[in-house]
């Protein structure tokens, strides 16, 4: 039997950095996934076998060398979700180095330690094949870190006896409620290798879907009645989540007051944007008022991530290519190269003449799912 998760991204609709420090983000899932298929191997066939699709890395390890190397972790595992100590990833990455990880994709390898600390701690010592792809740019802001953790973390729990899910069902089924906050919390273990100090919006919305605000680890649902477009540009420029979270937090510690007063505008941001999304048009004009007040509410927003450094010369010349349109736009997560914008199909020639490529995505659908193949 083989089992597939997938996992859609996200866009943060506002809040993102001033969630890592307990302030209020408003964040969407977006209709782009990422897959996870799990086959299990026989017993005395000694292999996880790890293929990236997305960047091309295949990985086989012997399952009696990953005891080998987890060996002072003891046994068993805890059934609960556990955070990886600096000691384990350290032995982590001399699993990885055994392989021969290329030096210039040296950036993705905490994905592959996420992967196994997820696998052996949720599964154990089985061999396995496991496969991923995804729809979803790595590393461009729209959560593919914690796509890869959810969807990873969905099909690990539904081959094991953390969760009982009905196998004979067909096609995509979901998780009930406490099967999905056990997902998330696992997932979010695996996002905390990748990214250091996440906040834990991305992996939550990428579980449960839909629009979600999100505040100190605390997630509520939003039910939006706008429906909203976004078109996403994807500057292509590499950047990583870590290394940005960690500037903000550098910028904090020199600046705390004028970081606070920064951090608490970008939260009356987030808390107008919900309540706009959350409101009931009542007529075109109002509708289309409320349309322009998350337009300024963007634009504001993409000051303030300005302000706390996260912005990059490829974002503000996509702002000014869509200003130029009278349209607003923000970047979305991390920063650093990536930027989302209202729904408009004029600027995307002009952004694709700077080599930027941008698509529309679908805002909100469901979370985390699940599916199991029984015809091998
Ligand atoms: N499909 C994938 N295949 C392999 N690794 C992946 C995949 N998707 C994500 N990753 C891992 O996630 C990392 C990218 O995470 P990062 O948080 O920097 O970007 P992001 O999640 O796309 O953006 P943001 O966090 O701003 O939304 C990669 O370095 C890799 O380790
Ligand atoms: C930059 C950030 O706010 C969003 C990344 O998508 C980080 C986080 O919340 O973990
Ligand atoms: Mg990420």
């Amino acid at each position: 039997m083989e089992v597939t998760a997938r996992a859609p991204g996200k866009i943060i609709l506002a809040g993102e950095h001033a969630v890592v420090h307990g302030y209020t983000a408003v964040a969407s899932s977006i209709d782009l996934y990422t897959v996870f298929s799990i086959r299990l191997r026989s017993e005395d066939d000694d292999t996880v076998n790890l293929k990236l699709n997305d960047i091309g890395l295949d990985f086989s390890w012997s399952v009696r060398r990953i005891k080998e190397v987890l060996s002072h972790l003891g046994s068993p595992f805890s059934s609960t979700p556990t955070s990886c100590s600096l000691e384990t990833i350290k032995s982590l990455a001399t699993l990885v180095d055994e392989q021969s990880f290329p030096e210039t994709k040296i950036g993705l390898a905490s994905g592959v330690y996420a992967f196994l600390w997820l696998y052996t701690s949720i599964l154990g010592f089985k061999p396995a094949t496991v496969t991923v792809s995804s729809e979803l740019p790595v590393g461009a802001g729209l959560g593919s870190s914690a796509a890869y953790c959810v969807s990873l973390s969905a099909a690990l729990l539904a081959l094991s006896d953390s969760v009982k899910l009905d196998v004979s069902q067909k096609g995509w089924s979901t998780f009930n409620e406490t099967e999905a906050e056990l997902v998330n919390k696992w997932a979010f273990e695996g996002e905390k290798i990748i990214h250091g100090r996440p906040s834990g919006v991305d992996n939550s919305v990428s579980t449960f879907g839909n629009v979600i605000k999100f505040k100190s680890g605390v997630m509520t649902r939003v039910n939006s009645n706008m429906p909203l477009r976004m078109l996403i540009t994807n500057t292509k420029v590499g950047r990583d989540t870590k290394a940005l979270v960690a500037n903000v937090s550098a910028r904090k510690s020199r600046h705390p007051d004028a970081m606070c007063s920064v951090l608490n505008a970008i939260e009356a941001i987030s808390d107008e944007w919900s309540t706009i999304i959350q409101s009931h048009a009542v007529d075109d004009l109002y509708l289309s008022a409320n349309e322009e007040k998350l337009g300024e509410l963007m634009e504001m927003n993409q000051g303030l991530l300005l302000s706390i450094g996260v912005s990059h010369a490829s974002i503000e010349n996509v702002l000014q290519t869509s200003m130029k349109y009278k349209l607003a736009s923000k970047l979305t997560g991390a920063g650093g190269g990536d930027i989302s914008g209202e729904v408009i199909d004029k600027i995307v020639e002009e952004l694709g003449s700077f080599g930027y490529q941008s698509f529309t995505a679908g805002i909100g659908g469901k979370g985390v799912q699940i599916s199991f193949d029984h015809s091998s």
